[in-house]
């Protein structure tokens, strides 16, 4: 059920004054070389943790991702989401929160604009792979055996070469951050040995009718809730735009070639907030003549089940109070689908804190 205090908080500050979405300032993204972290490990893990602690998103360079990789999977993913919605259907999520399989506008309470289908997928083809690789028991709470596509045939085989070397980057970031933070070498690695982290691409495109109100979004205001996201987007209009505290929405424009990656909600309250969850949002082209499919590829990088997630009491300063309540992985995932299934909205949340805080604005 719908919360009417959060329904009548957005209805009364409708009027508030916003910034024309398509006016923003361009975003200072900072961009990092991680192949430096072999030759200036201090160097690089600072510039890392002071564009996290600062703008909450970096562009990160010298990753070891094969160009023709990146490419190959966007292809692969495009030729599956021009597929006739019929047959894409057949593999749909059986739940649009634990993401596995094609979620398709209209499903899933302020998850889907009219304008976001997603593939989605996790390391293990199956549960049974998973627990016999040393998951908890429970993970099939979490996670369905994989829904792959009948078609584009090689569609499988690229997404898990793709995701192993996204995994890869994440591991070398994790370090990175260790050491950015000042926490000992390997302090994360205990808390992400058996990740339930997931692969997506978005695919935006204005071929599916969801019968929801037209926004300019393409995807709402939102925080991601895992440790940390590494993003590919692909260039074109509609663009991501992130919200910088008390300056407002900035584009983060596409550097070819390079990984967007944004703090989530878990390293944020990791670190009391010395990191920053960067709330951010996908806007449609002004011009339906420019409209084009756009697709991104995150990879929501989240810790065990068994991981206990709260401020790390080596980072907090003196004098200062943890912020937030202590969560393990499962419990965190518990709260996302309880927050799915009670119909909570993230841009109806976002609203909220916008109309009480204008510096959100
Ligand atoms: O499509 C994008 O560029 C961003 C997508 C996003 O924020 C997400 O999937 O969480
Ligand atoms: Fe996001």
């Amino acid at each position: 059920m719908v919360n009417k205090m959060t329904n009548n908080a957005v209805t009364n500050n409708a009027a508030i004054d916003r910034p024309d979405p398509y006016a923003v300032p361009d975003a200072e993204v900072p961009i990092v070389d991680l192949s430096t972290f072999d030759t200036d490990p201090d160097g690089l893990s600072k510039a890392l943790c002071d564009a996290c602690a600062t703008v909450g998103f970096v562009s990160v360079a010298g990753h070891g991702v094969d160009a023709d990789l990146i490419q190959r999977f966007f292809a692969i993913s495009e030729e599956f989401f021009r597929l006739p919605l019929e047959e894409k259907l057949k593999f749909r999520s059986p739940n649009d929160l634990l993401f596995q399989g094609y979620a398709c506008p209209g499903t899933g309470p302020g998850f889907h604009t009219s304008e976001r289908q997603s593939f989605n997928v996790f390391k293990f083809d199956t549960v049974a792979d998973a627990i016999a690789n040393g998951y908890p028991a429970d993970v099939g709470a979490v996670f369905y055996d994989a829904i792959w596509p009948e078609r584009p045939a090689e569609f499988p085989a690229i997404w898990r070469e793709y995701y192993a070397a996204i995994e890869h980057i994440a591991s070398r970031l994790l370090r990175a951050f260790e050491r950015g933070l000042g926490l000992a070498d390997g302090w994360f690695a205990p808390h992400v040995k058996f990740s339930p982290s997931t692969l997506a691409a978005n695919y935006y495109s204005n071929d599916i009718d969801s019968g929801h109100e037209p926004s300019p979004f393409r995807f709402p205001a939102h925080t991601d809730e895992d440790i940390f996201t590494i993003l590919y987007q692909d260039e074109g209009p509609g663009s991501l735009q992130l919200h910088q505290r008390g300056e407002g929405w900035r584009n983060v424009v596409p550097v070819p070639g390079t990984f967007v990656v944004n703090i989530g909600e878990l390293m944020a309250r990791w670190t009391n907030d010395k990191l920053r969850a960067t709330p951010h949002r996908v806007l449609a082209p002004k011009n339906p003549a420019e409209e084009r499919p756009r697709m991104s590829a995150p990879f929501f990088f989240k810790p065990d089940l068994d991981a206990v997630i709260g401020p790390i009491p080596e980072l907090l300063d003196a004098g200062e109070e943890p912020r937030y309540e202590t969560y393990t992985g499962r419990g965190w995932l518990r709260r996302a689908q309880e927050n799915i299934d009670s119909g909570y909205d993230t841009s109806k949340q976002f609203a909220e804190r916008e109309a009480a805080d204008p510096t959100l604005r």
